[in-house]
């Protein structure tokens, strides 16, 4: 169910960092199709030679990605194994990582309800599909195109693999990512339906909260406690969009929103910035 692509096809690049069990690298990939070699710049995503067992399910993340095609969905070429190094060929993204993107750049409310109501329809066909992604977070969102306002062009993101299962992470890699995993993630090790809901609110935080990582100050105990205590993120100012958030992320996975609601619920926000400081409370009556 993968196009296998040979290891003399591929010219390596410099490594762009790592991910959970891989290492990542800029590249290319050379196309048979015309005689002349045509390349097309591709991520390398390489898995650690330690973690070789995991390598179905590397793949598994990678062909679910490749068995579906949808706009905001990251396309994958295919893999290529060769010796002991297992690569999947992904598409790349050009402004890469929306987590880093929001650290290093100021962008207008309307530009993060652009990518919020992007994220809403990619999860709304995932679930049309019966697929559950599992790794719903800003880290695996990627930035196709910046949008400018001057320009009036929107942004436009990729949502990622999701890599290794989480069955196969083991439970403290897991715990690392709370809030984004669903609780009932965390207790079972496997994903249940209404689990990408709950890390869809989690990333919602970071996109409004300029990429800062949600409770980043707790250790891995503190982690854990926070789901025992049932707790919330810190609301944003924006209550509409606070209570989306909260709805996404209920304890109990059947009370959370259909992918549907949450669509709508993003359409219903006012757009304009006036609107939504006035609706905040920060501009006077
Ligand atoms: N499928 C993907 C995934 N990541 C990128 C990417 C792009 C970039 N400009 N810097 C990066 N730094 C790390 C990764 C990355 C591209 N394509």
């Amino acid at each position: 169910q993968f196009h296998m692509i040979r290891h003399e096809d591929l010219v390596w690049g410099e490594s762009l960092g790592q991910g959970s069990f891989t290492h990542v690298y800029r590249g290319a990939k050379k196309d048979q199709r015309d005689t002349e070699t045509h390349t097309t710049e591709v991520l390398l995503k390489v898995l650690d030679a330690e973690h070789k067992n995991s390598w179905e399910s590397f793949f598994e993340a990678a062909s679910l990605m490749s068995q579906i095609s949808h706009k905001h969905l990251l396309l994958v070429y295919g893999v290529s194994v060769h010796k002991s190094k297992n690569v999947m060929v992904q598409e790349f993204v050009k402004h890469g990582a929306l987590d880093l993107y929001l650290k290093r750049s100021a962008v207008s409310l309307s530009w993060k309800l652009d990518v919020a109501k992007q994220l809403a329809c990619t999860l709304n066909f995932l679930e049309e599909k019966n697929i559950v992604h599992g790794n719903i977070c800003a880290k695996n969102l990627l930035l196709a195109r910046e949008g400018d306002p001057n320009s009036d062009t929107s942004p436009f993101i990729k949502l990622s693999d999701p890599g290794i299962g989480v069955a196969l992470l083991g439970k403290e890699v897991v715990l690392d990512r709370i809030p984004w995993v669903a609780p009932e993630v965390l207790e079972t090790l496997e994903l249940g339906q209404q689990c990408d809901k709950w890390s869809f609110g989690a990333t919602l935080w970071e996109i409004f909260n300029g990429g800062e990582v949600p409770l980043h100050r707790l250790d891995p105990i503190q982690k854990q406690q926070f789901y025992e205590c049932h707790s919330q993120l810190p609301c944003l100012e924006w209550t509409e969009l606070a209570d989306l958030i909260s709805q996404c992320m209920q304890y109990q996975p059947e009370l959370r929103p259909s992918s549907r609601a949450i669509i709508r619920h993003l359409n219903s926000l006012i757009t304009s910035d006036y609107e939504i400081l006035h609706a905040s409370g920060t501009l006077p009556e």
